[in-house]
């Protein structure tokens, strides 16, 4: 299991050893002792699934606090543009995105940290996307951004995305107020 850092600390890419024969593959999809090393730690108390074709996009999307999430993401099948946005006020890189392309060939995962807007832009049809949460499900505490914010400066790999009603009408980094 390797690992990949940023120039946003406490991003963290996680690539792990894929073991490939002639039956197929296989991988460590969680490890708290390995992970832990690296500074991926967390009380992981909830998996989310979802599936997505081509073209959509989900996010961007966090929780607040006292409901505040870590995810550990990653995609089963298909491909996924992976972003995360620093949200945290008194970051120097605040409002800064960092995106990884997530693949069910290198099954390379991506900690995103409390305190990071999170979507994804699915790139194949039936990219079902898996996550690890930090608190459970909490409907009163979400919160967003607005995926094509020009301010947010986010390539997603698509112009016209399948999305929510709900994420096209989130707040702009500029209207929204960061409780992180
Ligand atoms: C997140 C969540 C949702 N739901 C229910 C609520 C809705 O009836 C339905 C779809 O929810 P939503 O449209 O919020 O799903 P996504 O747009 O995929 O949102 C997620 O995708 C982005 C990329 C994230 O990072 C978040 O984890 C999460 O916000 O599932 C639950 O029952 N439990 C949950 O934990």
């Amino acid at each position: 299991m390797e690992f990949r850092y940023f120039d946003i600390p406490g991003v963290v890419e996680i690539l792990p050893k894929v073991f490939g024969d002639a039956r197929g593959a296989f991988f460590e999809s969680f490890s708290a002792q390995k992970m832990g090393d690296a500074g991926i730690v967390g009380d992981w108390v909830q998996d989310n699934q979802s599936r997505s074709d081509r073209g959509v996009v989900r996010g961007l999307h966090f929780q607040k606090p006292p409901h505040a999430q870590a995810k550990l993401v990653r995609v089963a099948a298909g491909r996924a543009l992976d972003v995360i946005v620093d949200i945290r006020r008194d970051s120097p890189t605040y409002g800064r995105h960092v995106s990884v392309v997530l693949d069910a060939e290198r099954f390379n995962m991506f900690y995103v940290p409390v305190g990071f807007a999170h979507g994804f832009t699915a790139l194949e049809d039936n990219t079902l996307f898996l996550y690890k949460c930090t608190d459970y499900y909490a409907p009163q505490s979400e919160g967003g951004l607005l995926w094509n914010d020009p301010a947010l400066g986010i390539d997603w790999g698509v112009e016209n995305p399948t999305i929510s009603a709900k994420d096209q009408v989130l707040p702009t980094l500029a209207e929204f107020e960061s409780p992180f």
